[in-house]
């Protein structure tokens, strides 16, 4: 079974959509799992997914049978991510907030304030004997930037590996959420930080990929374990056709980075679902930074879903339908055959202990150190190493791999496109044989002819090129 629960999500028409062609729309349900869509030529497809939101669906079903199982999976330390997927104004943001992240209306609250309410639920109707702390990171993906949304400062924030922890935003901000009031409002300050802007298709456009990071620890007070599991929810850029939208200047630019980061997406699911088993091995994750923030969500240790969200107006029946195809392309993507829980991220801190390879024990080592230094110690500590000529790079063992695997990728692109390359002129070359030949074969059957008639064939070309413009001798 696919890790990945895909849904779609066809929002009501837009008073523009009614303006320009009236109350038609170009899908027809079936049932809450299959409906028929019509693209231009009213040719009509018919699509199934795990669940069909239709125009009057509610912010709560969504949450409830989407966005809810993963919330209960995160409390219990097992990673998920949720995103949310389509043409520009077709209905993520909204999915995602609500029509504002801090709505009293309990309606139109959107996932992220269901997300808050359904973290602390859960917490609070856990055992006595564990404690949970959680902590909330907010970035957006602008211009293939990583930005930190509380801290505009760290506007270029690297995306690490680590063995333990899987992909992470190093250096980015983490806040401690210690009441629901509190998350909102820290989400409600990192939403007020991003790059919105205004396009024909939106007034309100999304310009990044927005990324919330929820981390849970849980210490069970009796064991003194540590579990962790993180909560990524995405609210992706819109995807646009700069020609149908009228996209000029900066927000030319702006579309082309997301159509770009998007279509790196596309490949990596591709890639993560038709891959023969040779190719699998090489998934091009490192193409953008979207793909790589998302590579755990994508292959890696999470449970996964992804909203799509559509417009039903025939007039964006083509976006409609390529984002539909994106979604039944990502339900075929299988992530770990097991999911597993994030067990121990600081176990034995009691003790000391540390088991594991020599990798996770130094890593064991930087993370406990860490925790209880503040970036400033780090920093003077790595200015001590190097002035003592010790030079220390903490985060050495990722680096090394990181930048091992940025050659590897590197060299296999190079590769690929000078194969290419080599193919092209292969062909140019048979080409340039083929009409080498066919004038050789001329000019032999030329000589051929009894002596003089090729001298006055010649000279009778010459003479009707003389008389009609264009031609040849
Ligand atoms: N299910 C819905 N019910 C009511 N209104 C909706 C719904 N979905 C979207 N809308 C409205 O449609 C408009 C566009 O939605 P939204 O901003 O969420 O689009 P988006 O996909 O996030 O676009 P972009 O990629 O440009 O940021 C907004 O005015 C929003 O309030």
């Amino acid at each position: 079974m696919s890790n990945v629960t895909v849904c779609v999500r066809f929002r009501p028409l837009s008073a523009k959509e009614k303006r320009d062609i009236g109350d038609n729309i170009c899908i027809q349900s079936i049932d809450s799992e299959n409906f028929i869509i019509k693209d231009e030529k009213e040719e009509g497809f018919t699509f199934s997914f795990d669940k069909i939101f239709y125009e009057e669906s509610k912010q709560a079903d969504v949450y409830e049978f989407l966005v809810l199982p993963i919330v209960r999976d995160a409390v219990n330390s097992i990673n998920g991510t949720i995103i949310a997927y389509g043409q520009t104004g077709a209905g993520k943001t909204y999915s995602m907030e609500g029509s504002n992240i801090l709505e009293s209306d309990e309606k139109k609250k959107g996932i992220l304030p269901r997300v808050v309410d359904g973290l602390f639920t859960c917490i609070k109707t856990s055992a006595d004997s564990t404690k949970y702390t959680i902590k909330l990171s907010m970035v957006e993906i602008y211009m293939e930037k990583v930005r930190d949304l509380f801290d505009l400062s760290k506007d270029n924030i690297q995306i690490k590996e680590s063995k333990i922890q899987g992909i992470l935003l190093s250096g980015a901000t983490e806040i401690s959420l210690s009441n629901p009031a509190k998350a909102l409002q820290s989400l409600s300050s990192g939403i007020a930080n991003r790059a919105i802007g205004e396009t024909q298709m939106n007034m309100a456009s999304s310009r990044s990929h927005c990324v919330y990071m929820f981390t849970i620890d849980q210490q069970s007070l009796s064991e003194k374990r540590v579990k962790s599991g993180k909560l990524v929810l995405v609210d992706l850029a819109g995807s646009e056709k700069v020609e149908k939208t009228g996209a000029e200047g900066r927000l030319l630019e702006e579309a082309k980075t997301i159509n770009k980061s998007l279509s790196a997406l596309g490949n990596v699911i591709n890639a993560l679902t038709c891959g023969t088993p040779a190719k699998a091995s090489h998934i091009p994750y490192r193409d953008s930074k979207l793909t790589r923030l998302l590579q755990d969500a994508l292959g890696g240790n999470s449970r996964s879903a992804l909203l799509c969200c559509c417009s039903p107006s025939p007039s964006n029946a083509s976006e409609s339908l390529s984002t539909l195809r994106f979604g039944a392309r990502a339900r075929h993507i299988k992530t770990s055959p097991l999911v597993k829980v994030n067990e121990d991220k600081g176990s034995d801190k009691k003790n000391g202990a540390l088991s594991g390879t020599r990798d996770e024990t130094f890593e064991k080592i930087l993370e406990k150190m860490s925790e209880r230094l503040n970036a400033e110690d780090v920093k003077l500590l790595e200015e001590l190493f190097i002035q003592a000529g010790l030079f220390v790079d903490l985060d050495s063992t990722d680096d090394l791999e990181s930048n091992f695997q940025d050659v590897v990728e590197q060299t296999i692109s190079s590769l690929m496109k000078a194969v290419e390359e080599l193919r092209s002129a292969v062909q140019m070359l048979q080409r340039e044989n083929m009409t080498l030949k066919e004038r050789l074969g001329a000019a032999e059957r030329l000589d051929a002819l009894p002596g003089g008639t090729a001298d006055f064939l010649q000279k009778i070309s010459g003479l009707l090129s003389y008389f009609i413009p264009g031609m040849q001798r």
